[in-house]
């Protein structure tokens, strides 16, 4: 299965957002012959005209050999490398739409973040379900689509509990200026990507009611013990959440100002509701539909999370944003392990 870098294979990147589009790019700059799946027909067009994505990544010139297309059988058919970039709440019929195109012999990879509300089920759990019988990666970890297509220097993780098909992904993706872990700690990688997105919206609400950068780096590391705790409960190791797929994305989306979720946080801080943060908007902010997710998985694991709650207390209950960070703070006193 393993792939030099420099050895050339048929990929197929099934979901034409921004993020599916700069790991088209990138797989494509890498020598490899790449066909990105959109729904839409100007993306498709634009991608093949004018080696624009205008739609989901307007301004990135991509690579004169990516092509696009809106044939689900046109892409997958001999591609040995399918990634699924579809967002988290359509992933499923995206999935079994193309499934009986995939190869038999494909290893599969996954870079959308979340957890599927209906069943809880992982990223990669929803592709193995949905097209069965091969590996499925997990590629997760802080990079903006943007930066990625600008060929800014990026660290990601690719994680399977199968070694070789996680060092498939590897030597296919990488590049001087994209590297890429493996790891064997799907859970962790995946719950670390789902779960910085709701992190990302709660620093975002701090930073819309201005309440400066003390809140912010306590929300952050206890958001951190949050997705740990929540981790380790469902099986993933503590450690995981130290790395890129939990730290580093969590400090890139609750920091960087090209996150979505932290911009839906900060208009909801700023007093708009979370009808109006989100209208208009074309593009996902995972964490509103994670946050949801997460609260019912932690339920269901019997671990707390006050900031996930606080979270879904503003955005869903109508909680004013003031009052929900009164009343973390006026939380029973306690130890920092606990
Ligand atoms: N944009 C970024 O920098 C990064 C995004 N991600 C993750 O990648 C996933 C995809 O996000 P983006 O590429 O940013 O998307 P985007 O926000 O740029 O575009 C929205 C995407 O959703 C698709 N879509 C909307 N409704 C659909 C439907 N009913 N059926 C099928 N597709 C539909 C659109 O075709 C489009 O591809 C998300 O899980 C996100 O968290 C991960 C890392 C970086
Ligand atoms: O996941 C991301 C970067 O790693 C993108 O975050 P946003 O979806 O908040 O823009």
């Amino acid at each position: 299965m393993s792939t030099e870098s420099g050895s050339p294979i048929r990929c197929a990147v099934i979901g034409a957002g921004a993020w599916g589009t700069a790991i088209a790019d990138r797989l494509a700059r890498n020598g490899h012959a790449v066909t990105l799946w959109a729904r839409e027909a100007d993306v498709v067009e634009s991608v093949n005209t004018r080696h624009e994505n205008a739609r989901f990544l307007a301004g990135a010139t991509l690579h004169s050999r990516l092509r696009a297309s809106s044939d689900m059988a046109d892409a997958l058919r001999g591609a040995s490398l399918v990634v699924y970039a579809a967002p988290s709440h359509v992933l499923r019929p995206v999935v079994a739409s193309g499934a009986t195109y995939v190869e038999n012999h494909a290893v599969l990879s996954v870079a959308t973040k979340g957890i599927e509300r209906e069943t809880l089920a992982l990223m990669t759990d929803v592709v193995a379900s949905e097209a069965p019988g091969r590996a499925v990666v997990a590629i997760s970890g802080p990079s903006f689509a943007v930066e990625v297509a600008a060929q800014q220097p990026t660290a990601v993780v690719a994680a399977c509990d199968d070694v070789s098909a996680a060092t498939f992904v590897q030597s296919a993706m990488s590049a001087p200026e994209f590297r890429v872990y493996t790891s064997d700690d799907v859970i962790g990688v995946e719950l670390g990507g789902a779960l910085k997105n709701v992190m990302a919206l709660a620093t975002g609400i701090l930073d819309g009611l201005g309440l400066g950068y003390n809140p912010r780096a306590a929300l952050m590391t206890r958001g951190l013990a949050e997705m740990t705790r929540l981790g380790v409960a469902i099986g993933a190791r503590a450690e995981t959440f130290a790395g890129l797929a939990g730290l580093g994305d969590l400090v890139l989306t609750c920091t960087g100002a090209l996150s979505r979720n932290r911009a839906v946080g900060v208009a909801i801080g700023e007093g708009q509701t979370l009808d109006q943060a989100l209208a208009g908007k074309e593009s996902v902010a995972e964490g509103v539909l994670n946050t949801q997710s997460a609260k019912a998985l932690a339920d269901r694991a019997g671990v707390e999370l006050p900031i996930i709650d606080a979270t879904y207390r503003i955005l869903f209950e109508g909680q004013a944003p003031r009052a929900a960070v009164a009343e973390l703070m006026a939380r029973e006193l306690r130890a920092e392990r606990d």
